[in-house]
């Protein structure tokens, strides 16, 4: 479709060089003219005007790291340790998940992300081909991958399921689905089964999606068992000879840094579940001037509780701000960036998270007529200080509709309310 959005406010991210207005034209799935750059085919006509006054224009959020039908589990255990949530509350509880809470759990996680202007999701968990027909159905872009514990009884079907999911789902729903491998942690992969991983990476060519070095505990587990960081442990086994996405990196040593910038590994770092579970605050900065690109995730809304990236752009800027003492520290237009462009570089999404003709159309518009957006000093620090999820108005995935006026036209939210409130109740009892 045609779509021309007239008199909306521009940021370009690129360049940081403050906020313009002007047009954007979307054609197919991807952006024809932004503001004064780009052209229009002569007698080019749109099928659709949306009035974007008082509103800005953002590339659409990416939300590097989550669990998507985590959102059942929103609120059952809370203010717990990492290991203890895990053990002894969540491990239980998602053993008696079937793929159609999979399924209905997704579709909420999409609803509250679509709705809090997040375009693209970075995911791990089980049930993966449910949660890829949910990308399918609701029009949002997703990296998948099935979570993969090497230890217990589902280590094997873990890895047959992920080789099912890159042969059917690889680049399906007109590309909006990628497939990764999920190794779900070192604690939780030993040497050989991550050798059967990587086995896999190669012959499919697909990325490595990690949690890392989250919590003290795995920094001291991981060396009883192997005498060294789990940095290294990964880089030992070859983990780094593919593109990798590294979740929290909270514990890092110097060393482990170089390793990540010199291999390329991109971090998602999830502020508000580090703060939630107590695990500590991940070096950011130092990542940022290693040269490592550093996306923001939630992780799941069982230990964040929401998925509302703007909240969690405004958490990354502050804690970093106050650990280092320093309000210099992630200015807004840098976490703004980690939270599209370098989403899109950690995800290895190509023409994606930047508002450039040619690049593809997943854009947010923010309404800027709201009291706390006013006045309009600065709209680009209002995106990371001031607003909220619910102040998108308009979301636009792979050059389709897909919220306006705040209405998700992808999805019946009624429907999707009333299954997981069922679901949750069942699981309960
Ligand atoms: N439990 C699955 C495989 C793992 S999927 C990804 C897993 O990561 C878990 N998870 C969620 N948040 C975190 C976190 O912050 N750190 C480590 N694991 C997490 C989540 O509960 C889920 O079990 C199975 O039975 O096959
Ligand atoms: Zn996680």
């Amino acid at each position: 479709m045609k779509i021309l959005i007239k008199d909306c406010y521009l940021c370009d991210l690129l360049r940081d060089s403050g906020v313009t207005t002007g047009d954007v034209a979307v054609e197919g799935n991807r952006l024809l003219k932004v503001g004064g750059e780009g052209e229009l085919p002569l007698g080019w006509k749109p099928e659709r005007v949306i009035d974007g006054k008082d509103h800005l224009c953002l590339p659409g959020l990416i939300n590097c790291h989550t669990h998507a039908a985590m959102t059942l589990l929103r609120s059952y255990a809370d203010d717990l340790p990492l290991m203890h949530w895990l053990e002894k509350k969540i491990w239980p509880m998602e053993a008696r998940l079937t793929g159609d809470d999979v399924y209905w759990g997704t579709l909420l996680a999409i609803v509250e992300m679509i709705e809090s202007g997040t375009t693209t999701f970075s995911d791990m968990y089980f049930f993966t081909d449910r949660v890829a027909e949910a990308v399918e159905v609701s029009g949002v872009r997703a990296c998948l991958s099935r979570g993969l514990i090497g230890i217990g009884d589902s280590a094997e079907q873990g890895l047959e399921e992920s080789r099912e999911l890159l042969e059917k789902w690889q680049g399906a729903a007109d590309g909006r689905i990628s497939i990764w491998l999920g190794p779900h942690a070192p604690y939780t992969c030993p040497p050989d089964f991550l050798d059967k991983v990587l086995t896999l990476a190669q012959d499919y060519r697909a990325g490595i999606h990690v949690h890392v070095a989250e919590t003290k505990d795995e920094i001291e587990q991981i060396a009883r068992e192997y005498g060294k960081t789990p940095v290294a442990y990964l880089s030992e086994r070859g983990v780094f000879r593919f593109p990798v996405l590294a979740a929290h990196c909270v514990y890092l040593t110097e060393e482990d840094i170089e390793t990540l910038a010199a291999a390329g590994a991109a971090v998602a770092h999830n502020p508000e579940s580090n703060m939630k579970l107590a695990s500590g605050i991940a070096p950011i900065p130092e990542l940022l001037a290693a040269g490592v690109t550093v996306g923001i995730g939630t992780d799941g809304a069982s230990s964040n509780n929401n998925l509302d990236m703007f909240e969690e752009m405004r958490t990354a800027a502050l804690l970093h701000k106050v650990n280092k003492g320093d309000p210099q520290v992630l200015p807004a237009s840098q976490v703004l960036s980690m939270a599209t462009r370098d989403g899109a570089r950690a995800l290895r999404l190509d023409d994606l998270g930047l508002l450039q003709p040619g690049y593809k159309a997943d854009l947010i518009l923010v309404n800027l007529n709201e009291a706390h957006l006013h006045p309009r000093h600065n709209p680009v620090a209002h995106m990371v200080y001031s607003a909220r999820g619910g102040d998108v108005e308009t979301v636009i995935i792979d050059g389709r509709i897909v919220m306006e006026g705040r209405k998700i036209l992808t999805i019946d939210k009624e429907r999707v309310l009333a299954e997981v409130e069922e679901r949750a109740r069942r699981l309960l009892s």
